[in-house]
């Protein structure tokens, strides 16, 4: 299990270090296009486990979101300040 923030640190390091094997790395190379339609798949995912499956289901989905969220905020190079300072 890990937080939001360690796996922001997790993704700051593949997006620097970009090891090979890594689908951060990949998914970054698509580019804010690419990310933004998982976004949007995923989005609709959390949706439909929300309104049709259970709560296990509808918390993996968020995580999914939340990951590919970082990787878009990633691609734009902001930081989790960027984002909290609107919270
Ligand atoms: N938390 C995640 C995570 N959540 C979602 N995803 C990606 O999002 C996809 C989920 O999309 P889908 O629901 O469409 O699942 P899918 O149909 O199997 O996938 P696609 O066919 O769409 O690629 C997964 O296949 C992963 O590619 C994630 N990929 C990586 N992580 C974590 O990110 C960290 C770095 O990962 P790497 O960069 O791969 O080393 C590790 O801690 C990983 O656990």
């Amino acid at each position: 299990m890990k937080t939001f923030e360690q796996l922001w640190s997790e993704l700051a390091e593949k997006a620097r270090e970009r090891p090979a094997g890594s689908g951060t790395v990949a998914e970054l190379d698509t580019g804010v296009h690419g990310i933004g339609k998982k976004i949007v798949e995923e989005a609709a995912e959390v949706w439909m486990a929300a309104e049709h499956e259970g709560v296990e289901r509808t918390a993996e989905e968020i995580s999914q979101l939340l990951y590919h969220l970082q990787v878009l905020m990633l691609a734009r190079g902001l930081t989790l300040e960027d984002v909290y300072s609107y919270l």
